[in-house]
């Protein structure tokens, strides 16, 4: 709602009141409007101020009454009326204006700003366009180049940004609302026909076809398939090219358009979930809201190889003090003027003070004794590890947390190494680490609730998304990569080449398709998984070659890789690069050859195999691998896939994650493809729908966030 009051006698206060961020809901939508009306009828009042309850101004438009029928009144007439009043409406923007909040100060004839406040349109994250004008006003205000940045992208700019631009006319250190109310007292009676940005003329620069042209272009080459970029690119073209009116009826048709869409649909979806996983539940039922975080000052990191360092950096660059600990001399100042390295650039990116001095390095184990948390990040070797941990729980202070940096290992075999079982934890960054968002928190059955809390607080601290996932091999993220990589290789031996299959998978909207990947993070990688799996045969002819344990395997990655075909460091892989470290993939006719040569070995007949194919193979044994993790109690939710997958594996945000985009097929479908494929290739895994897919198609594909009442059901009957 919006609560009305008088100030120095002749100012009319509106106060937005809808925590947490004073979202423009119905209420708010139909307090405005009534108060705007009764600040205009009373004699007294000459000035109108409009602000935000809580210091913040207004986060925009309420995402959560997207779904449901709308109600109240709407936004458009809402911002037409403030901009029409005969009397003065400044808006004091504290904290925020975001989206239909930026839209409604756009309305107010001025807005002065608190220097700590952002201003945004970000609407076009939510895979729509700023709706209520902002299309139409804020390329009148500062100009169509500015404008097209600032929707295009949806970045948030500062006060001191914002006043530059034009979009805000002070900017004070002091109580914004103090200012706009004097402000408002200083322009009672003047005119205002100055002051309504819809009787702007928009700017026409003269290379006005160019900058339309490369923003379509920007916006093709960054959106991967994302239609709400260009959308918003034609709304701002509307500003130029129609009078205001006519451009507002556009702006109407493109937001029909967006609201409506399955990608709008995914990214409302998606920005939730993102908030969601912060309410984390573990199987055994511990739960975000009884679990207190310990407090953390001091933490160590063990190992500074690739994955050590983004560590270190993250948690110096959060204010925790650091000990950085490589055994090897060599390797330690390496990794110190890595480090600083990396420092001073983020610093430089971020505008912050450089963070050096939290850090201090040692070749000595014993200097974590103090710590309050150490993160191991030695190798990816069970042995290595098991010994770590058990020098850990000897040196350690009572009570310090023992996480491991592990991408897939058994989080309770290193928890039995130690004394205190309950303090360990696995905290999976993803490289780089100081850049990935993304935080997988991996409890063990002995993982207490308050090290699981702290881990999480941890991540959220460095700036991560932390979800808490159960202990199984490879967790969630990596469990799921196994099933889509397999069906990748089967695809191949079945007459697919890597670039076929790359690029129906990046025209789905990954950045990069499986085969560039496995070239960029390494062959090798998986190799020595495998080998440690006891997979590699050293026999790579005959029918046992592609057949383990019953199932059939593909021996593909493992023949390239005794090729000395390591991807892009080697400059050979499923693609050539020009140079080993090379990064641009190109397709090898040496890989088609090869191909040729194994199918003919194997009495493999190779066949056209179509982009549905492709597609479904790959997606459908990943999503199903991930009701699997549902089922098995892994992941409390499909939120907690789904922000994985955005976030750590490249899944297009605009189609909400993998779970999402299951949901969006038909689970029925899903079932249904997956049983097709089963029935074609019996022997091959991956394709048998799990039971929880089958019971939620059958049970007739209900909406995402139902999906927790049907995984929980079983297990409350036990
Ligand atoms: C920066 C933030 C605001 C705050 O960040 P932070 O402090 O980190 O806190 P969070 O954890 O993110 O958020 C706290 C809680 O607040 C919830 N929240 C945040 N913003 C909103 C919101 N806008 N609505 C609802 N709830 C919100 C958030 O979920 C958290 O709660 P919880 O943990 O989930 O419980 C940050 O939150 C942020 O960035 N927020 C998003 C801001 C944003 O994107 N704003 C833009 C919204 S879209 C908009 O404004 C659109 C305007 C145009 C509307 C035009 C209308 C035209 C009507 C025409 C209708 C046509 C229909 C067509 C159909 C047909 O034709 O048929």
């Amino acid at each position: 709602m919006a609560l009305y009051s008088r100030v120095s006698g002749s100012v009319g206060m509106i106060t937005l009141q809808n925590p947490p961020v004073n979202a423009l809901s119905a209420a708010v939508r139909q307090g405005i409007v009534d108060m705007m009306h009764r600040a205009l009828s009373e004699p007294e009042v000459k000035s109108v101020v409009i602000c935000g309850q809580n210091g913040k101004f207004c986060g925009g438009a309420d995402i959560r009454e997207f779904g449901a029928k709308m109600t109240g009144p709407p936004l458009v007439p809402m911002v037409h009326l403030i901009e029409a009043a005969s009397k003065p409406v400044v808006a004091a923007i504290e904290g925020i204006a975001l989206g239909g909040g930026l839209e409604l100060a756009l309305s107010c004839h001025y807005r002065i700003a608190h220097s700590k406040a952002t201003l945004g349109f970000p609407e076009v994250a939510l895979g729509l366009l700023p709706g209520a004008g902002g299309t139409q006003r804020l390329p009148r205000l500062i100009g169509v180049p500015a404008a097209l940045d600032l929707i295009t992208t949806g970045r948030h700019v500062t006060a001191a940004e914002a006043r530059q631009l034009g979009i805000v006319d002070e900017v004070t250190d002091l109580n914004a609302v103090d200012a706009a109310v004097k402000f408002a007292q200083s322009v009672t009676g003047k005119s205002l026909d100055a002051r309504r940005i819809s009787t702007y003329p928009c700017p026409r620069p003269p290379d006005l076809d160019a900058i339309f042209e490369r923003a379509m272009q920007q916006v093709r080459r960054s959106a991967r398939g994302a239609i709400a970029p260009g959308t918003c690119v034609q709304a701002v073209h509307a500003a130029v090219t129609l009078p205001y009116a006519k451009g507002m009826e556009r702006e109407r048709e493109l937001f029909s358009l967006l609201f409506t869409s399955g990608q709008a649909r995914a990214l409302q979806y998606y920005f939730f979930a993102q908030r969601a996983v912060s309410r984390w539940s573990t199987a055994n039922g511990a739960r975000w809201d009884t679990s207190k975080p310990r407090p953390v000052r001091k933490a160590a990191v063990i190992g500074l190889g690739t994955m050590g360092r983004g560590i270190t950096v993250s948690l110096a660059q959060a204010g925790f003090s650091v000990v950085a600990v490589e055994t090897q001399e060599q390797q330690l100042s390496e990794a110190k003027q890595a480090v600083s390295g990396m420092l001073e650039r983020g610093a430089k990116r971020r505008g912050v003070p450089l963070a050096h001095d939290k850090i201090k390095y040692s070749c000595s184990v014993q200097a974590v004794a103090d710590v309050d948390l150490v993160i191991e990040a030695v190798f990816e070797d069970m042995a290595l590890k098991k010994t770590v941990f058990q020098q850990l729980s000897a040196i350690c202070k009572p009570g310090a947390l023992l996480c491991t940096n592990t991408s897939g290992l058994d989080i309770d075999e290193l928890a039995s190494q130690t004394q205190s079982p309950e303090l360990v934890v696995g905290m999976h960054f993803f490289a780089p680490a100081h850049v990935m968002q993304l935080l997988e928190v991996v409890y063990g059955p002995r993982s207490s609730p308050e090290v699981v809390a702290t881990a999480m607080q941890m991540g959220k601290k460095m700036g991560k998304v932390s979800v808490a996932v159960g202990n199984c091999r490879g967790f969630v993220g990596n469990r799921m990569l196994k099933p889509y990589l397999e069906q990748a290789f089967f695809l191949l031996e079945e007459g697919a080449t890597p670039e076929q299959v790359d690029q129906v998978l990046e025209e789905f909207g990954f950045a990069m398709g499986v085969f560039k990947v496995s070239d960029l993070s390494g062959l090798d990688v998986g190799w020595k998984v495998r080998k440690s799996d006891g997979l590699v045969s050293p026999a790579s002819t005959g029918t046992s070659a592609r057949i383990r344990g019953g199932s059939r395997y593909s021996p593909l990655g493992d023949l390239l890789c005794e090729r000395g075909r390591f991807g892009q460091k080697t400059g050979r892989g499923w693609f050539q690069y020009d140079k080993p470290g090379g990064r641009v993939a190109k397709p090898d006719p040496w890989l088609h050859g090869f191909l040729e040569e194994y199918r003919a070995q194997h009495g493999l007949v190779a066949r056209r195999i179509d982009h549905q194919e492709v597609l479904e193979r790959c997606l459908y044994a990943l999503i199903n691998e991930g009701f699997q993790i549902l089922q098995d109690g892994i992941a409390a939710g499909p939120e907690d896939i789904d922000v994985i997958y955005v976030l750590g594996y490249g899944w297009p945000r605009h189609r909400g994650g993998p779970m999402f985009y299951a949901g969006q097929v038909g689970l029925d479908k899903v079932v249904e493809r997956l049983e097709h494929y089963q029935q074609i290739h019996p022997d091959v895994p991956g394709l048998q729908p799990c039971s929880l897919l089958r019971k939620l198609a059958a049970s007739g594909n209900p909406a995402i966030h139902k999906w927790r009442e049907v995984i929980q059901k079983p297990r409350s009957q036990l």
